[in-house]
């Protein structure tokens, strides 16, 4: 029997860092993998992972709380995103190994914490895909009822407690991704500069067409509900920045990494606050706030509102459809991936890292994550998606900017291709923002992630806290 004591030590078993840059070395399997990705595609990975559903649902949700002071609720989120990625960009820089947040974790704050962190990426990339189907699915329908006529009845286009039964489209979208990454489908850098060129695109053609009815009265009162509306707003929309982290995931392979990935994650986010900031003065100029609530594929509704046509409708809701979809895929890919580190770390069953011997992709592993996102997709209202999904991000967010503190102080030593500038004002800022916008988030999503926190404790110490490799190797 282990006393309390070696129990502790346990639980803060730590992964050296250089196994872990030695580990990726063997997944690599090629040696080290060349510095071929420059400032360009790294920008497109960065917008192309970010923007998803989240802008084209989560404007429409927040204005209700926060009224047309709804810009300030994106310019806070996009700060709390801003400084979380930068912290991301150092210690991917540091580590570039695969897993994300739960090995930066590992390495720095112990196999407990890792764990723990590894059950929030799970909302990150899983219920995030959940949340991102729904979104889609909700533009599907308005595209379908404005070319046929025919609206999908609720039963099979809402879940239960919104009126329907169960989300068909939603569930569609991820059996079908789950079949393309099956067969090895991965995005090429090209098929996302263009999926990038038309989300910006029907994002910016919203924001000209919904700025022709503009009126100013519209913006009064500016701020109704005061602050607090504007942080709860703001906690809504967080969702919409997601993603900027994933081009600190190429840091192994991107261009002199220490100018490059800075400077990429910073322009991307000002690429995407100065478009989402475009979409949302356009959106609470063209109708007053309190006409936002309960609206479905909510700026769709407002272009047809505005020009009083289908067209316009219709072309926003195919450019949302196509482009939307491969942040689905991408999300989905990513929680594959994750799955697969903790489960070579021997923290998860060995089903998670198993490979088809002849395609090489994790086929149990997509195929039980796809039934999970699916069922969440498929009875979940959208708005607990969307804020467990970002309940789940701040914490590991929060957890990664105090990752770069005490890693710069245990390990000082280590080679850091990129630094956060101000240390240790960046983190110690970004960790402020996180916890900011956690307390907004609704009691409601404070108590669900309890729960599902708890879950994971009970897997750790019923299963993980055994046969951990770590474990059994000392
Ligand atoms: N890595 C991820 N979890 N990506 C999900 C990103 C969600 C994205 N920001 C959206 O608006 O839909």
């Amino acid at each position: 029997m282990a006393s309390a004591a070696t129990l502790g030590l346990s639980l803060f078993r730590r992964k050296p860092v250089r196994s872990m840059a030695e580990q990726a070395a063997a997944d690599a399997a090629h040696g080290s993998l060349s510095r071929s990705i420059g400032l360009f595609p790294l920008v497109m990975l960065g917008i192309g992972a970010t923007v998803g559903s989240g802008v084209f649902v989560a404007l429409t949700a927040a204005v209700p709380v926060s009224g047309p002071a709804v810009m300030l609720s994106f310019v806070i989120a996009g700060i709390t995103a801003g400084l979380t990625a930068l912290c991301y960009a150092e210690l991917a820089s540091t580590m570039p190994v695969s897993g994300s947040a739960y090995s930066y974790a590992y390495a720095t704050l112990g196999e407990f914490c890792a764990f723990v962190v590894g059950a929030c990426l799970l909302l990150e990339y899983a219920v995030s895909a959940s949340a991102i189907a729904v979104g889609w699915g909700q533009y599907l329908n308005e595209l379908f009822g404005d070319v046929t006529g025919w609206q999908m009845p609720e039963a099979i286009s809402q879940p239960p407690g919104e009126g329907g039964v169960v989300n068909l489209p939603a569930m569609a979208l991820i059996a079908i991704c789950a079949m393309l990454l099956i067969r090895g489908a991965k995005e090429s850098t090209a098929v996302n500069a263009v999926l990038v060129v038309v989300k910006l695109g029907v994002l910016a053609l919203f924001g000209i067409i919904a700025l022709t009815a503009f009126k100013s009265e519209n913006l009064i009162p500016f701020m109704p509900l005061g602050w607090a509306g504007v942080g709860s707003a703001a906690s809504m929309i967080f969702f919409s920045y997601i993603g900027l982290d994933t081009v600190s995931t190429a840091g192994d392979e991107a261009k002199d990494p220490a100018r490059t990935l800075p400077l990429a994650i910073i322009i991307s986010l000002l690429v995407v606050t100065a478009i989402y900031l475009f979409v949302a003065i356009a959106a609470v100029g063209a109708q007053p706030w309190t006409a936002f609530s309960g609206q479905n594929a909510g700026l769709a509704v407002i272009l047809r509102n505005v020009t009083g046509a289908a067209w316009p409708s219709v072309l926003f809701s195919i450019g949302a459809i196509v482009s939307i979809f491969s942040v689905t895929l991408a999300a989905m890919y990513g929680q594959t991936r994750i799955l697969i580190a903790m489960s070579r770390d021997g923290l998860l069953p060995k089903v998670f890292g198993r490979l088809d011997p002849v395609t090489q992709s994790p086929r149990h592993n997509t195929w039980i994550v796809a039934v999970f996102i699916a069922v969440l997709a498929g009875v979940v209202p959208l708005n607990v998606l969307v804020n467990l999904t970002s309940m789940g991000t701040l914490t590991a967010f929060a957890v990664v900017s105090l990752g770069v503190m005490i890693l710069r102080r245990t390990r000082p030593d280590l080679k850091r291709g990129f630094k956060v500038p101000l240390f240790p004002l960046v983190p110690v800022a970004s960790v402020a923002f996180c916890l900011y916008l956690i307390i907004e988030l609704p009691r409601q999503t404070h108590l669900l992630f309890l729960v599902w926190v708890t879950g994971a404790l009970l897997l750790y110490f019923g299963y993980s806290f055994r046969n951990s490799v770590l474990a059994r190797a000392s």
